[in-house]
């Protein structure tokens, strides 16, 4: 009875090593490792047997060079603490995986070391932390905070590019144009008589009307470098890189004639019977339009020329000139 007490004490401290949640490896003085702890086991597919008297490095040659290799040589030479290894470029300097899997994904790791003195000589204690879950919860955040950052560039109600990306997109664009002398024209889209659909249908179906012409404009962009975004309220944008003022005059009309030929039903205080558009266009010139404003300005002058001249149909910017004259 009192015989067997010291005995199962003393296999006490293997037991608890085999048990802790991290991977626990101890090295002597010239970095040979003298215990390797059961979590390595299934994740290394190595037991302890096989492990102990092998250099760390020469076990996993990839550790050569690495950060982690260093702060094992601070703490056997200098008895330098790292507590937490940054690792450069991977989170997984030890081959483990999940328990089980030979060919799985290598778990993400944490790598603290420790040297200690025992009977006058130098060891050091290299424990390795599974930080897959963290990993994957700051992948989960990074990805939301894409997603936020991509919906702020989305407009809410009818799920095309807002005034913001717009704002972003025709600056760019622009630079683009003017650096390689290409072409960039901007048509701006307003919904005739509006304000007759809403007062007729009511909001909500205003907005679906707005939702629907949105789709449709940028169903008809078909390059993707092209973007379509709601400009505000009814009114609506398209960039159009490598588009010259005709090319898009060509395209305009195109849309014009698309959703007046949709057939939407329009309120009876409205210009026409069915629900149309009038846009404006204007393109990039060196000269003149060479500016975001300047350009915006050009197609919404043509824009008004568009209304004034009877709505449903399209107006650009030289034409705009003509009509004001
Ligand atoms: N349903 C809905 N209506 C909007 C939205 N934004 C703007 N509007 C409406 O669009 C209408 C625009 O009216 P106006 O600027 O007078 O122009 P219009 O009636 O389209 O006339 P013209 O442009 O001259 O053909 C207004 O009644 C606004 O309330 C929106 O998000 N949803």
């Amino acid at each position: 009875m009192t015989n067997s007490k010291p005995e199962s004490i003393s296999s006490l401290p293997t037991r608890v090593l085999n048990l802790v949640d991290c991977g626990v490896i101890v090295l002597d003085h010239e970095g040979c490792i003298v215990l390797w702890n059961g979590w390595l086991v299934p994740r290394s597919g190595r037991g302890a047997a096989r492990m102990q008297g092998h250099a760390l490095i020469e076990v996993f040659p990839d550790l050569r060079g690495s950060r982690v290799e260093a702060a094992i040589f601070a703490a056997l030479l200098e008895g330098v603490v790292t507590e937490h290894v940054p690792l450069s470029h991977s989170r997984a300097p030890f081959p483990l995986r999940e328990p089980g899997s030979f060919d799985g994904a290598l778990i993400d790791q944490a790598v603290s070391v420790t040297p200690f003195d025992e009977d006058g000589r130098r060891f050091c204690l290299v424990e390795i932390r599974d930080v897959s879950s963290v990993a994957v919860r700051e992948r989960r955040l990074l990805e939301h905070a894409e997603s936020l950052r991509a919906r702020s560039y989305i407009d809410g109600l009818t799920g095309i590019a807002n005034r913001r990306h717009f704002d972003v997109a025709l600056e760019r664009e622009l630079r683009r144009a003017q650096r390689a002398d290409s072409a960039l024209a901007l048509l701006l889209v307003d919904i005739d008589s509006f304000k007759a659909y809403n007062d007729h249908f009511g909001h909500q179906q205003g907005d679906s009307c707005l939702t629907m012409v949105a789709q449709e404009l940028a169903g008809m962009l078909k390059r993707p470098a092209d973007l379509a975004a709601r400009y505000g309220g009814e009114e609506f944008a398209a960039v159009l890189p490598d588009t010259t003022l005709e090319q898009a005059r060509v395209l305009a009309d195109r849309i014009r004639a698309h959703v007046a030929g949709l057939g939407l039903q329009q309120a009876p205080a409205a210009h026409h019977p069915q629900v149309t558009l009038s846009i404006g266009v204007a393109a990039f010139d060196r000269a003149r339009l060479n500016a975001p404003e300047a350009l915006i300005e050009a197609a919404d002058k043509a824009l008004y020329a568009a209304k004034r001249g009877g709505r449903n149909r399209v107006v650009a910017d030289g034409d705009a000139v003509d009509a004001a004259a």
